[in-house]
Parts: C-alpha cells; sequence; structure tokens
C-alpha cells in the first residue's frame, strides 16, 4: 500500500493496521524513553503476562485533526511485515478504548539499548563481542535492505539488546521504501550521518545505513564515538581529518553534490584510520574504511561485508548467548540512570574458547546495591558524567 497523503483517516487506518486491542490489555510498567513519535513504556500483557514494549505514537497536533500520521503508519506497517531475528517485532497493534486515534505499537522487549550500555554500563567490548554485535547489525541491516528498505536512522540509541545478546534495529520512524522518489536529506543522527547526505543528496541509497554501520564499528572498537561532531560542518571536517578530503577521482559526482561547493576541503590529507584503530586486525581496519567509503556506490553492501575476512579471521564472532549480561540494567532501560554492569574490566587477549568478563546465564548479582525496587513506576535517578555524552548521542534529526 502507498500512501500519499500527509495523514490517513480514522476509518481507514483500521483496516490498514489489521484487527487491534485495546490498550487497557496492558499494565505500564516503567518508562523506557522517549523518541521523537512518542513515549515508550515497558508493559505487561495482562492476557498473557508478557513483558513487551509499549510505544504511544505521537500525532502532532495538526496532524490529529485528520487522523494517524503516514509517518506512524509507514512505522507500523514496515515494522509488522518485517521478521528476522535482528530486526524488532511489531507484536501487534492497541488502541485507545475510547478514542481511536491514539495508537500503540505493541513490541517485543529488548533488556538494553547500546547507547546506555556504553553510556551507563560503560561496556567494553571485547573483539569477538563486537564482530557479534557487527554480524547481528549487518544482517539486519541486509535483510531490511533486500525488500527495498532503508533504515536512515541508524545510531547506537537504536539498537537494542536482549538478554540473550540478541541485537534487534528498532525505531523505523524514518525508513522509508527506496523508491527512486528524491528523499529529504539531514535525516540520520550527526554522528553516523554519511557524506552523501551531509553534502545535501536527494537520491540516496542504502549505502546510508552502512557508513552507519561503519561508524558503529568504529566506535564499539575504539570505545568512543568515532566521528562526534556538533554540526555539519564540524562533522565533515571530523571525516575529512579521519579519511582525507573526497575528490572526483575517488568519488565521482561528488562535486556536483548540492553543498559540495560550500565546503573548502584540503586534499593533501592523508586516511588516518590505521593510527585511530592501531592495533586492531588489518581485516578489522580494511572493513571500517571499506564501510566508510565515500562514494555510496563503492561502498560495501551489507551482504558483501557478512562475508568480509574480518568475519572469517580469529577471533571469531562470539554467539549471542555468550555476550555479556547487564542483569541490574534490566527493566531499568532507559531510566535516567544506571547503576555500572558488573562486568569485569576487559582483560581481553580475545580467547574465543573462554569469553572474558561474561555473567553467563546469569546466577551472580551485580555488584554493589541500589536504593530502589526493580519496578519502580518512571524511574529517576542520579544523573552521571556521561550525560553530556549522552545528550549528544540520542541527540536526532536536526
Ligand atoms: N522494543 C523495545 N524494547 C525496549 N526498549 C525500547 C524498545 N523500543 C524502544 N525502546 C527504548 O525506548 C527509547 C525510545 O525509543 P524510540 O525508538 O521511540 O526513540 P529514539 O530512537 O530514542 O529516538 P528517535 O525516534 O527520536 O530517533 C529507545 O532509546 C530505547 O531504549
Amino acid at each position: 500500500m502507498t500512501i500519499t497523503n500527509k495523514s490517513i483517516n480514522v476509518s481507514l487506518y483500521k483496516g490498514f493496521l489489521g484487527a487491534s486491542i485495546s490498550v487497557n490489555q496492558f499494565d505500564k510498567l516503567n518508562r523506557l524513553g522517549e523518541g521523537t513519535y512518542g513515549v515508550v513504556h515497558r508493559a505487561k500483557d495482562r492476557r498473557t503476562n508478557e513483558i513487551v514494549a509499549l510505544k504511544a505514537v505521537r500525532i502532532f497536533a495538526n496532524e490529529k485533526r485528520d487522523g494517524i500520521p503516514n509517518t506512524a503508519l509507514r512505522e507500523i506497517s514496515l515494522l509488522k511485515s518485517l521478521r528476522h531475528r535482528n530486526v524488532i517485532r511489531v507484536l501487534e497493534v492497541a488502541v485507545g478504548e475510547t478514542q481511536l486515534d491514539e495508537v500503540y505499537m505493541v513490541m517485543e522487549y529488548a533488556e538494553h539499548d547500546l547507547a546506555d550500555l556504553i553510556d551507563y554500563s560503560q561496556a567494553r567490548f571485547s573483539v569477538s563481542e563486537v564482530k557479534c554485535l557487527m554480524k547481528q547489525l549487518l544482517e539486519g541491516l541486509e535483510y531490511i535492505h533486500k525488500r527495498g528498505i532503508i533504515h536512515r536512522d541508524i545510531k547506537m540509541s537504536n539498537l537494542l539488546l536482549t538478554a540473550r545478546g540478541i541485537l534487534k534495529i528498532a525505531d523505523f520512524g524514518l525508513a522509508r521504501s527506496h523508491t527512486d522518489r528524491p528523499m529529504t536529506p539531514g535525516v540520520v543522527t550527526i554522528w553516523y550521518r554519511s557524506p552523501e547526505l551531509l553534502f545535501g543528496t536527494k537520491n540516496y541509497t542504502s549505502a546510508v545505513d552502512l557508513w552507519s554501520a561503519g561508524c558503529i564499528m568504529g566506535e564499539l572498537t575504539c570505545r568512543k564515538p568515532l566521528l562526534p561532531g556538533e554540526s555539519e560542518k564540524q562533522q565533515i571536517d571530523l571525516i575529512v581529518d579521519l579519511l582525507g578530503a573526497p575528490n572526483e577521482r575517488i568519488w565521482p559526482g561528488f562535486r556536483t553534490l548540492p553543498l559540495a561547493r560550500n565546503f573548502r576541503l584540503h586534499d593533501l590529507r592523508p586516511n588516518t584510520l590505521d593510527r585511530v584503530l592501531r592495533g586492531q586486525s588489518r581485516a578489522t581496519i580494511e572493513l571500517v574504511n571499506d564501510l566508510l567509503t565515500y562514494d555510496p556506490d563503492k561502498r560495501i553492501t551489507a551482504k558483501e561485508a557478512l562475508r568480509h575476512e574480518y568475519f572469517e579471521e580469529r577471533p571469531k564472532a562470539l554467539e549471542p548467548g555468550l555476550l555479556p549480561t547487564f542483569p541490574e540494567f534490566r527493566s531499568f532501560s532507559n531510566a535516567s540512570n544506571r547503576p555500572g554492569s558488573n562486568r569485569q574490566e576487559d582483560k581481553s587477549d580475545d580467547s574465543e574458547a573462554e569469553p572474558s568478563n561474561l555473567v553467563h546465564g546469569d546466577k551472580r548479582k551485580p555488584k554493589g546495591t541500589y536504593a530502589f525496587e526493580i519496578d519502580e513506576n518512571e524511574l529517576v535517578l542520579p544523573l552521571s558524567g556521561h550525560d553530556e555524552e549522552r545528550r549528544n548521542r540520542k541527540r536526532t534529526k536536526r
């Protein structure tokens, strides 16, 4: 179904969304977070006692009059059609008891998002753990790209992680089926934004998600954001510092991009990725480089990346079930702050046989004591020193 209008009437959306149930079937437990398109709660399904994530789909006042905005419908219908282990599953759609324009997405629940794990638990992933996460991210991307869907907002906070180590790509609020129509630039969070978007292209492809994946891989590997720009200009400067300047030779057509003229790029800068990733294997540096290729047409695809030597060489990707768990984070996901994880420091020689610092299965108690109960509603905990970085990380579309 193609949606062309700004919104769709309530009378139509029921058929569009399929059968829906009342939101009263769910007990809200705690607030997980809030994105541009709505508040997300952890909730219990009264019928089954299953824990789910309940996302209220925000309907902006100006759109409310006409029914459900097509951005919401787009996300819901897209997600409902997707079935992949690494893509968050929409289980069903719930509506308000009396108001039909209150729409909630009932999603499978994932305990963490990677932004929180990095910011609050200061999770330090070993090589085989990073490989495990990257493999899952690329598998999810391969799946959606094969279906003509571009996510466009791949970032740490949109990568959820279940207690069983399964990475789930979430938040398709900005996703859109890939067509030949020009699309609006400026939609990927700036740290993970591809150069073609920064230079104002209107005809971008699924390659934008692979650039973001390169930034994620670099960040997980270096344990700090690779390109934490504060503005488009600074973002481009950081990219040029890291990779050297783009030019017509390595990126044919670059000069014709709408904003390319606005930037003075110094041609002689070398690519410094190997310096930034010092100590990593050649294959690691090569794959990040392939993902961070200026020319989107030459950028590696998800399918190709999965066949890269990086995944062949040792240490191999860990099985998801062997990823560390962060038990004290459970049920707190996305509260204002959280205690640290019970992971030990990464001693890491990345032995694939016995992954370090893991809390397999987990019977161990988290270190430290916490002055609150697990199922508290709307937890508000003290803020940590990571808040500035978190604010930036969470900062989104401009
Ligand atoms: N299925 C889920 N299970 C657990 N937590 C979730 C789930 N979906 C979303 N969340 C949490 O809720 C937060 C808000 O999610 P949402 O997708 O609405 O916005 P966002 O990605 O943070 O921001 P934006 O939509 O503006 O890019 C996420 O950061 C995530 O931690």
